[in-house]
Protein backbone atom coordinates (compact mmCIF):
# COMPACT_ATOMS: atom_id res chain seq x y z
CA UNK A 1 0.00 0.00 0.00
CA UNK A 2 1.33 3.51 -1.05
CA UNK A 3 0.31 5.58 1.67
CA UNK A 4 -0.86 9.09 2.29
CA UNK A 5 1.58 9.38 4.85
CA UNK A 6 4.60 8.66 2.51
CA UNK A 7 3.98 11.69 0.11
CA UNK A 8 3.13 14.05 2.43
CA UNK A 9 5.69 13.20 4.80
CA UNK A 10 8.45 12.75 1.98
CA UNK A 11 6.62 16.47 0.94
CA UNK A 12 7.25 18.47 4.27
CA UNK A 13 10.91 17.80 4.43
CA UNK A 14 12.63 20.08 2.47
CA UNK A 15 15.84 20.77 4.76
CA UNK A 16 15.37 17.76 7.64
CA UNK A 17 15.47 14.52 5.40
CA UNK A 18 13.85 11.18 6.79
CA UNK A 19 14.81 10.44 10.03
CA UNK A 20 12.88 6.63 9.74
CA UNK A 21 11.19 5.22 6.91
CA UNK A 22 9.71 1.93 6.43
CA UNK A 23 8.17 0.45 3.00
CA UNK A 24 5.71 -2.62 2.08
CA UNK A 25 6.19 -2.88 6.03
CA UNK A 26 4.31 -6.10 7.88
CA UNK A 27 4.34 -7.98 10.51
CA UNK A 28 1.84 -11.30 10.92
CA UNK A 29 1.51 -12.56 14.75
CA UNK A 30 0.76 -16.73 15.19
CA UNK A 31 -0.20 -18.60 12.28
CA UNK A 32 -2.75 -20.44 10.34
CA UNK A 33 -6.17 -19.31 11.71
CA UNK A 34 -5.06 -17.78 14.82
CA UNK A 35 -2.66 -15.51 12.57
CA UNK A 36 -2.83 -11.71 13.50
CA UNK A 37 -2.31 -9.42 10.31
CA UNK A 38 -0.24 -6.31 12.91
CA UNK A 39 0.87 -4.31 10.26
CA UNK A 40 -0.38 -4.40 6.28
CA UNK A 41 2.49 -3.36 4.23
CA UNK A 42 3.13 -0.34 5.50
CA UNK A 43 4.96 2.69 4.26
CA UNK A 44 5.95 5.73 5.64
CA UNK A 45 8.43 8.34 6.56
CA UNK A 46 8.97 10.05 9.41
CA UNK A 47 10.60 13.55 8.96
CA UNK A 48 13.79 14.52 10.60
CA UNK A 49 13.54 17.48 12.91
CA UNK A 50 9.34 16.90 13.40
CA UNK A 51 7.35 15.50 15.98
CA UNK A 52 5.63 12.58 14.40
CA UNK A 53 2.27 11.06 16.73
CA UNK A 54 0.84 7.69 15.84
CA UNK A 55 -3.04 7.28 17.04
CA UNK A 56 -5.18 4.49 16.06
CA UNK A 57 -8.07 2.66 17.88
CA UNK A 58 -6.69 0.05 20.15
CA UNK A 59 -4.80 -2.87 18.39
CA UNK A 60 -4.12 -1.13 15.15
CA UNK A 61 -0.64 -1.60 15.12
CA UNK A 62 0.70 1.28 16.79
CA UNK A 63 2.97 -0.29 18.99
CA UNK A 64 4.02 -2.94 16.78
CA UNK A 65 4.98 0.40 14.43
CA UNK A 66 7.12 1.43 16.69
CA UNK A 67 8.29 -1.45 17.75
CA UNK A 68 9.55 -2.23 14.30
CA UNK A 69 11.04 0.50 13.35
CA UNK A 70 13.10 0.80 16.17
CA UNK A 71 14.71 -2.38 15.84
CA UNK A 72 12.70 -3.60 18.47
CA UNK A 73 10.91 -6.39 16.33
CA UNK A 74 11.29 -8.52 13.43
CA UNK A 75 8.96 -7.67 10.31
CA UNK A 76 7.31 -10.87 8.23
CA UNK A 77 7.98 -8.92 5.38
CA UNK A 78 9.34 -5.25 3.96
CA UNK A 79 12.22 -3.37 4.70
CA UNK A 80 13.02 -0.65 7.24
CA UNK A 81 15.19 2.07 7.69
CA UNK A 82 16.84 4.02 10.32
CA UNK A 83 18.20 7.39 8.10
CA UNK A 84 20.33 5.48 5.71
CA UNK A 85 21.23 2.28 7.76
CA UNK A 86 18.80 -0.17 6.68
CA UNK A 87 17.62 -2.12 9.93
CA UNK A 88 16.03 -5.14 8.59
CA UNK A 89 17.91 -8.38 8.31
CA UNK A 90 20.71 -6.64 10.85
CA UNK A 91 21.36 -9.42 13.50
CA UNK A 92 20.65 -8.71 17.24
CA UNK A 93 23.88 -7.60 18.40
CA UNK A 94 23.86 -5.18 15.32
CA UNK A 95 20.85 -3.92 16.21
CA UNK A 96 21.16 -3.62 20.19
CA UNK A 97 24.13 -1.61 19.56
CA UNK A 98 21.98 0.92 16.96
CA UNK A 99 19.45 1.18 19.48
CA UNK A 100 22.03 1.82 22.21
CA UNK A 101 24.37 4.47 20.30
CA UNK A 102 20.93 6.07 17.76
CA UNK A 103 17.70 5.49 19.48
CA UNK A 104 15.97 7.44 22.58
CA UNK A 105 13.32 5.52 24.05
CA UNK A 106 10.66 6.78 26.40
CA UNK A 107 7.93 4.50 28.12
CA UNK A 108 4.99 5.07 29.98
CA UNK A 109 6.27 3.43 32.86
CA UNK A 110 9.40 5.96 32.95
CA UNK A 111 11.77 2.43 33.62
CA UNK A 112 13.94 4.39 35.75
CA UNK A 113 16.46 2.88 37.91
CA UNK A 114 15.55 3.12 42.06
CA UNK A 115 18.66 3.12 43.73
CA UNK A 116 20.35 5.54 40.95
CA UNK A 117 19.95 9.15 41.23
CA UNK A 118 18.27 11.46 38.81
CA UNK A 119 21.94 12.06 37.02
CA UNK A 120 23.07 8.75 37.31
CA UNK A 121 19.84 7.40 35.52
CA UNK A 122 20.19 10.24 32.68
CA UNK A 123 23.83 9.17 31.85
CA UNK A 124 23.25 5.10 32.57
CA UNK A 125 22.63 4.79 28.57
CA UNK A 126 25.99 6.66 27.73
CA UNK A 127 27.68 4.54 30.64
CA UNK A 128 26.91 1.27 29.59
CA UNK A 129 28.12 2.17 25.73
CA UNK A 130 31.37 3.28 27.65
CA UNK A 131 30.70 6.81 26.13
CA UNK A 132 31.23 9.87 28.21
CA UNK A 133 28.33 12.54 28.05
CA UNK A 134 29.02 15.60 26.19
CA UNK A 135 29.11 17.81 29.19
CA UNK A 136 27.93 21.44 27.76
CA UNK A 137 24.89 19.42 25.99
CA UNK A 138 24.00 17.56 29.20
CA UNK A 139 23.99 20.41 30.91
CA UNK A 140 21.79 22.66 28.73
CA UNK A 141 19.26 19.54 28.64
CA UNK A 142 19.34 19.60 32.09
CA UNK A 143 18.73 23.18 31.83
CA UNK A 144 15.71 22.67 29.70
CA UNK A 145 13.93 20.16 31.23
CA UNK A 146 14.11 22.25 34.50
CA UNK A 147 15.93 19.39 36.04
CA UNK A 148 19.06 20.81 37.55
CA UNK A 149 18.36 21.20 41.67
CA UNK A 150 16.79 17.26 41.39
CA UNK A 151 19.80 15.61 40.06
CA UNK A 152 20.70 13.84 43.51
CA UNK A 153 17.34 12.68 43.95
CA UNK A 154 16.66 8.85 43.64
CA UNK A 155 13.08 8.30 41.74
CA UNK A 156 11.09 8.00 44.69
CA UNK A 157 11.99 10.87 45.42
CA UNK A 158 10.61 12.73 42.49
CA UNK A 159 7.06 13.37 41.10
CA UNK A 160 5.48 11.11 38.40
CA UNK A 161 6.55 14.17 35.76
CA UNK A 162 9.78 14.61 36.90
CA UNK A 163 10.04 11.10 36.84
CA UNK A 164 9.37 11.05 33.24
CA UNK A 165 11.86 14.31 32.50
CA UNK A 166 14.37 12.11 34.27
CA UNK A 167 13.52 9.92 31.42
CA UNK A 168 13.45 12.56 28.31
CA UNK A 169 17.05 13.33 29.82
CA UNK A 170 18.29 9.95 29.38
CA UNK A 171 16.40 9.90 25.82
CA UNK A 172 17.73 12.84 24.33
CA UNK A 173 21.09 13.21 26.10
CA UNK A 174 23.11 10.90 23.81
CA UNK A 175 21.34 12.94 21.24
CA UNK A 176 19.57 10.24 19.25
CA UNK A 177 19.02 10.61 15.85
CA UNK A 178 15.22 9.56 16.64
CA UNK A 179 13.67 9.12 20.10
CA UNK A 180 10.07 6.54 20.49
CA UNK A 181 8.20 7.49 22.97
CA UNK A 182 5.01 5.42 23.86
CA UNK A 183 2.57 6.93 25.36
CA UNK A 184 4.92 9.40 27.53
CA UNK A 185 2.33 10.77 29.47
CA UNK A 186 -0.16 7.79 30.25
CA UNK A 187 0.83 7.84 33.82
CA UNK A 188 0.91 11.36 34.63
CA UNK A 189 -1.77 13.80 35.84
CA UNK A 190 -2.54 16.03 33.04
CA UNK A 191 -0.74 19.21 34.12
CA UNK A 192 2.48 16.97 34.37
CA UNK A 193 1.45 15.53 31.04
CA UNK A 194 1.25 18.75 29.71
CA UNK A 195 4.40 19.53 30.85
CA UNK A 196 6.57 16.70 29.66
CA UNK A 197 4.48 17.31 25.94
CA UNK A 198 5.83 20.71 26.38
CA UNK A 199 9.44 19.30 26.70
CA UNK A 200 9.31 16.85 23.81
CA UNK A 201 8.06 19.78 21.71
CA UNK A 202 10.95 22.13 22.45
CA UNK A 203 13.43 18.94 22.23
CA UNK A 204 11.81 19.03 18.37
CA UNK A 205 12.05 23.04 18.53
CA UNK A 206 14.95 23.88 20.41
CA UNK A 207 17.54 20.88 19.97
CA UNK A 208 16.12 19.82 16.84
CA UNK A 209 15.73 16.47 17.81
CA UNK A 210 13.17 13.84 16.05
CA UNK A 211 10.05 12.02 17.90
CA UNK A 212 7.70 9.60 17.03
CA UNK A 213 4.86 9.44 19.92
CA UNK A 214 1.98 6.50 19.81
CA UNK A 215 -0.42 8.09 22.36
CA UNK A 216 -4.01 7.75 22.49
CA UNK A 217 -4.85 11.53 23.68
CA UNK A 218 -5.71 13.78 20.93
CA UNK A 219 -4.48 16.95 23.63
CA UNK A 220 -1.35 15.02 23.09
CA UNK A 221 -1.48 14.10 19.45
CA UNK A 222 -2.11 17.94 19.06
CA UNK A 223 1.71 18.66 20.39
CA UNK A 224 2.84 17.40 17.18
CA UNK A 225 3.51 18.11 13.89
CA UNK A 226 2.10 15.57 12.43
CA UNK A 227 -0.60 12.81 13.20
CA UNK A 228 -0.49 9.37 11.26
CA UNK A 229 -3.67 7.35 11.66
CA UNK A 230 -3.83 3.55 11.75
CA UNK A 231 -6.33 1.24 11.63
CA UNK A 232 -6.28 -2.29 11.17
CA UNK A 233 -2.57 -2.22 10.02
CA UNK A 234 -2.74 0.81 7.98
CA UNK A 235 -1.82 3.93 7.92
CA UNK A 236 -5.45 5.22 6.46
CA UNK A 237 -4.92 8.94 7.11
CA UNK A 238 -2.92 12.00 8.27
CA UNK A 239 -2.97 15.47 9.42
CA UNK A 240 -0.45 18.04 9.58
CA UNK A 241 -0.49 20.53 12.58
CA UNK A 242 -3.26 18.94 14.54
CA UNK A 243 -5.53 20.46 17.02
CA UNK A 244 -7.32 18.13 20.08
CA UNK A 245 -10.67 18.46 18.32
CA UNK A 246 -10.00 18.02 14.78
CA UNK A 247 -7.98 14.83 16.23
CA UNK A 248 -11.10 14.01 18.45
CA UNK A 249 -13.82 14.47 15.52
CA UNK A 250 -11.13 12.02 12.90
CA UNK A 251 -10.75 9.57 15.46
CA UNK A 252 -14.76 9.30 15.88
CA UNK A 253 -15.21 8.11 12.30
CA UNK A 254 -13.08 4.89 12.56
CA UNK A 255 -14.55 1.70 11.46
CA UNK A 256 -13.56 -0.23 14.61
CA UNK A 257 -16.45 1.45 16.91
CA UNK A 258 -14.88 4.41 18.88
CA UNK A 259 -16.08 5.22 21.36
CA UNK A 260 -15.80 1.44 22.26
CA UNK A 261 -12.09 1.64 21.95
CA UNK A 262 -10.43 1.95 24.48
CA UNK A 263 -8.59 4.59 25.37
CA UNK A 264 -11.31 7.18 23.75
CA UNK A 265 -13.05 7.69 26.83
CA UNK A 266 -9.87 8.41 28.59
CA UNK A 267 -8.87 10.60 25.91
CA UNK A 268 -12.27 12.77 26.10
CA UNK A 269 -12.15 13.39 29.73
CA UNK A 270 -8.09 13.88 29.44
CA UNK A 271 -9.42 16.55 26.78
CA UNK A 272 -11.33 18.04 28.98
CA UNK A 273 -8.63 18.05 31.65
CA UNK A 274 -6.13 19.62 29.24
CA UNK A 275 -8.42 22.40 28.80
CA UNK A 276 -9.51 23.07 32.61
CA UNK A 277 -5.88 23.21 32.75
CA UNK A 278 -4.88 25.13 30.65
CA UNK A 279 -7.68 28.13 31.81
CA UNK A 280 -6.17 27.49 35.30
CA UNK A 281 -2.70 28.48 34.13
N1 LIG B 1 3.12 -10.71 20.67
C1 LIG B 1 1.95 -10.76 20.02
N2 LIG B 1 1.39 -11.95 19.71
C2 LIG B 1 0.23 -12.02 19.05
N3 LIG B 1 -0.48 -10.95 18.63
C3 LIG B 1 0.01 -9.75 18.92
C4 LIG B 1 1.25 -9.58 19.63
N4 LIG B 1 1.48 -8.25 19.76
C5 LIG B 1 0.45 -7.61 19.18
N5 LIG B 1 -0.43 -8.51 18.67
C6 LIG B 1 -1.65 -8.20 17.93
O1 LIG B 1 -1.32 -7.33 16.88
C7 LIG B 1 -2.31 -6.32 16.72
C8 LIG B 1 -1.68 -4.94 16.86
O2 LIG B 1 -1.21 -4.80 18.21
P1 LIG B 1 -0.53 -3.46 18.74
O3 LIG B 1 -0.13 -3.72 20.15
O4 LIG B 1 0.51 -3.03 17.78
O5 LIG B 1 -1.75 -2.45 18.67
P2 LIG B 1 -1.87 -1.00 19.34
O6 LIG B 1 -2.52 -0.14 18.31
O7 LIG B 1 -0.56 -0.57 19.86
O8 LIG B 1 -2.88 -1.32 20.51
P3 LIG B 1 -3.11 -0.57 21.92
O9 LIG B 1 -3.58 0.81 21.57
O10 LIG B 1 -4.19 -1.37 22.56
O11 LIG B 1 -1.82 -0.60 22.67
C9 LIG B 1 -3.38 -6.61 17.76
O12 LIG B 1 -4.41 -7.35 17.16
C10 LIG B 1 -2.65 -7.45 18.79
O13 LIG B 1 -3.53 -8.32 19.43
Amino acid sequence: MSTPAAQHASGRMPDGGIAARARGLTKAYGSGEAAVLALDSVDVDIARGRFTAVMGPSGSGKSTLMHCLAGLDTVSAGRVWLGDTEITGLKERELTRLRRDRIGFMFQSFNLIPTLTAAENITLPMAIAGRGPDKEWLDQVIDTLGLRDRLKHRPAQLSGGQQQRVACARALVSRPELIFADEPTGNLDSRAGLEVLGFLRGAVDELGQSVVMVTHDPGAAAHSDLVLFLADGRIVDEMAEPTAEAVLDRMRVFPEGNPQTPGFDVARDRLDDDSAAAQED
